[in-house]
């Protein structure tokens, strides 16, 4: 019986990264969590303990570190694509580098009406992140949303399911939607695009259409919102959703002698619906190592 080595990677994850930009008095916050994942020729390690082509996951992290002093952070996207070129670019047996970024953002707390200079409070869940792979001269680039949580108070039903003897729920043409937008998009190249721009404006569409789209099922608003993504943004290929049906049930007020005209809710947290899929543009590039190449 032969038994070999398989895909593997290694790198450190979650590197917690805050920076701290002076501009005069006024201070500018970064807060990111970066993750690195080293590829290549790593079978000595595994096979014999040998380390030679093992760049030390501290070291990993060192990097991060000098590099945010090195040079401004910078758009997530671009912070990724040097480090990740860096590894690939300096260590010889390293080929390939896939570095996540996550970032979180603060907002200057107001004081008086007017924005303190250094003084913050986080704004939400939601974070901006960022997947770079790097091969050689090559790189590809999955940013996105997560957390971008969102509800709808009208405008959606959900009637004309399957019924079976396990059946229960009842059929609605008005009730909440709410869901947190886990988005991930695929850029086509990496050159030349503005990320800050993009980002802001995809986030933009997928708010918007969520708002104005009339939903029969959750799928439906999936579809339209990465529909609505691809025609707007030419320099994205793919966009993935995961969405959690953040269920919004009717409270039974009939024991009260009460009725309920859609305006009392109990929110459930667990479990939920979810609900994930893909839009592609017919004729988008090869996806690459961009989603595949996970190891686990
Ligand atoms: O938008 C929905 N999609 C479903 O698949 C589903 N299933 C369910 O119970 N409620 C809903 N809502």
């Amino acid at each position: 019986m032969g038994i070999s080595l398989g895909p593997n990677q290694y790198g450190k994850a979650e590197v917690r990264l805050v920076t701290v930009r002076r501009a005069g008095g006024v201070h500018h916050l970064r807060d990111l969590t970066v993750s690195s994942a080293l590829r290549g020729d790593l079978s000595a390690t595994h096979l014999t303990g040998d380390n030679s082509a093992v760049l030390a996951t501290d070291t990993q992290k060192n990097t991060v570190y000098a590099f945010a002093k090195q040079q401004d952070v910078g758009e997530i996207e671009d912070f990724a694509l040097r480090l990740g070129q860096h590894f690939v670019g300096t260590q010889e047996k390293i080929t390939g580098a896939r570095i996540s970024v996550e970032e979180q953002e603060w907002d200057r707390i107001t004081v008086d009406g007017a924005p303190h200079d250094h003084s913050f409070s986080r704004s939400g869940g939601e974070r901006r992140t960022t997947t770079v792979t790097v091969y050689a001269d090559r790189a590809w680039v999955v940013s996105g949303v997560d957390g971008l949580v969102v509800l709808k108070s009208t405008g959606s039903e959900f009637h004309g399911y399957p019924k079976d003897e396990y059946t229960t729920l009842v059929e609605t043409d008005d009730r909440i939607l709410a869901t947190a937008v886990t988005a991930r998009w695929r850029y086509e190249g990496f050159t030349g695009i503005d990320w800050a721009k993009s980002h802001r404006e995809i986030r933009r569409t997928l708010l918007e259409t969520f708002a104005t789209k009339h939903s029969l099922s959750l799928q439906q608003t999936l579809y339209a919102m990465g529909e609505a993504v691809l025609q707007a943004r030419p320099e994205v290929a793919e966009i993935r959703f995961s969405l959690p049906n953040k269920h919004h049930f009717l409270v039974d007020l009939s024991p009260f002698g009460l009725e309920n005209h859609n305006e009392v809710f109990y929110a459930a947290d667990r479990p939920y619906g979810l609900i994930e899929g893909t839009v592609v543009r017919d004729e988008a590039e090869e996806p690459g190592p961009a989603w595949t190449d996970a190891v686990l």
